[in-house]
Formats: structure tokens, C-alpha cells, sequence
């Protein structure tokens, strides 16, 4: 399936800048991120590619890719300074689900969106950056996680300023999208908010299912978030692409552990 036939361009032409269509559409994805920190192509891939690409990924998910099985807290750190080890907002929390890293995933659907140059500078365009990059990273640049009955991931704030994910497959029941929009900000980490939403105590919290092919962007560096467990014999998949605003971009060592089991590092 060549790219182009996979994508709704139709209703979302990214590949015509500077076209009526192309501006009203920049227009309604920047008020919806100032409003809500998200915005979302509602099936930019279309039904039959994204199952397609699900079904391709299935038979390396079962056999290669990684059980990312961790008790972490919200921010995947150890400690953080300034917050004794029993403050609530670093309770733990149980996260496992499956991943594919970018060098597994070579002739993908999913890498060759990653790359599409017209993806990246309409993503610039809507979040105001001179530009944006892929990463360097072989493993972290874009994967395919896989969530089967019973997985889910955790509260977690994000490593990037945003993320890109496109949902392969759905799941029969569970693996909701649930998020705080704006619990902190660079100069307060809000830590008894954290708690509280935690606790599961925090009225703001929002809940979002989208269909397969569907394109989300979501800033979660913080904006707190985590995927419900899944309920039934159909995994949720999903592809996250990563972006930075300088060319380059690597996980550390430890990141690379942590994420993936294994590291590109000497
Ligand atoms: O699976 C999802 O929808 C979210 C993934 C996510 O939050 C992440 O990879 O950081
Ligand atoms: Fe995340």
C-alpha cells in the first residue's frame, strides 16, 4: 500500500500548504491544543490501512518485541528532590504493555508516516515551532506498543513536550485515554494536585476513545495521562512518534533501558 492511498487527504490536506482548506484546518487544530492540549485527524489513516498495518505488526509483537512491565511513579523517576519518598504524588503504580522499537519496524506504514515531511511541517505549523525533527534515536524515534487484555500504562507525565500516536487497532472494551489537560506548569510542579488526581480525586480528569487511524497529538509533559486496562481478547495497538525541535534527539542510556530492555549505547 503506497502512503497516499493509506491517508484521508481528502479531508485532511497535508499535503496542500497554502490551500483555504489546509489553513482552516491549522486554525481548528491550534485553538482545540490551546483549549484542551490535544488535538486529533479523526481516522487520518483510513479503517483498512490501520488494520492492515495492526495485522502486519502481530506476528514480531508475539515473538520480538518488549514486556515493558514496571511499577513506576508519575514522573519514571527514582526519587525527586524536594518530595520525601512516601509523598503521595509518588505513589507507585503497575504499568505493562508491549513494544516494537523503530529498528524493528523497517517498510512500516507507521515509519513511513513518521518521515513524511509534509506530517512534520503541518505539526510545526499548528504548534508554532520553526521546525521539527525526528529523532536519531533507533529505538525511541517511533514504536508500536500493543496493550492485551489486562495491560495498561500508568500515570505519566511525558519525556517530550508532545507526542504523536495513531491507533492501529482497538480494543473490544477498556484501554481508554485518560489525562488531566495543564496539572502543572513550568514553575509549579503542583505536587498536592498530583496527588490528588491520583487518588482518584480529581473532578477535571477526562476520558477520550477515538477510532483506528486516528492521528493524536497530545502535550504531556503536563499533562498527566495513562491508558485504562484493557478488557477482552483484542489488544490495543498504537504507533507514538516522536518529535523534537532540534535534529538529534536521543534517550539516554538509562531511558533506553527503561522503555525498551536493551540500548543502542557502547
Ligand atoms: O497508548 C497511548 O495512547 C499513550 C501512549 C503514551 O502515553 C506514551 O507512549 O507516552
Ligand atoms: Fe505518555
Amino acid at each position: 500500500m503506497t502512503l497516499h492511498s493509506a491517508l484521508n487527504l481528502a479531508d485532511f490536506p497535508l499535503d496542500a500548504p497554502g490551500s483555504d482548506a489546509y489553513a482552516a484546518l491549522v486554525a481548528r487544530c491550534r485553538s482545540e491544543m490551546e483549549a484542551e492540549g490535544m488535538f486529533n485527524l479523526d481516522a487520518f489513516v483510513t479503517a483498512a490501512a490501520a488494520q492492515t498495518e495492526a495485522d502486519r505488526h502481530k506476528p514480531k509483537m508475539a515473538t520480538e518485541s518488549f514486556n515493558h512491565a514496571r511499577t513506576h511513579n508519575v514522573y519514571f523517576r527514582k526519587e525527586v528532590p524536594g518530595l520525601a519518598p512516601d509523598h503521595p504524588a509518588l505513589r507507585p503504580f503497575d504499568t505493562s504493555n508491549n513494544t516494537l522499537c523503530s529498528d524493528q519496524l523497517d517498510g512500516s506504514l507507521v515509519g513511513q508516516i513518521y518521515r513524511w515531511q509534509p506530517l512534520i511541517d503541518f505539526l510545526a505549523t499548528v504548534m508554532d515551532k520553526p521546525a521539527l525533527y525526528p529523532m536519531d534515536d533507533p529505538l525511541a524515534a517511533f514504536n508500536v506498543m500493543q496493550y492485551a487484555e489486562g495491560q495498561a500504562l500508568n500515570w505519566h507525565f511525558d519525556r517530550s513536550e508532545f507526542t504523536v500516536t495513531l491507533l492501529l487497532q482497538a480494543p473490544d472494551e477498556g484501554g481508554a485515554f485518560e489525562y488531566r489537560t495543564g496539572l502543572r506548569t513550568p514553575d509549579d510542579p503542583n505536587y498536592e494536585g498530583v496527588a490528588q488526581l491520583l487518588a482518584g480525586d480529581d473532578p477535571q480528569m477526562k476520558s477520550m476513545s477515538v477510532v483506528p487511524g486516528t492521528l493524536n497529538v497530545f502535550k504531556g509533559v503536563n499533562t498527566p495521562h495513562r491508558v485504562t486496562p484493557v478488557v477482552g481478547d483484542r489488544p490495543r495497538m498504537i504507533a507514538v512518534l516522536t518529535y523534537y525541535e532540534r535534529p538529534g534527539a536521543m534517550f539516554t542510556r538509562e531511558e533506553q533501558m527503561g522503555f525498551y530492555g536493551r540500548t543502542t549505547y557502547a
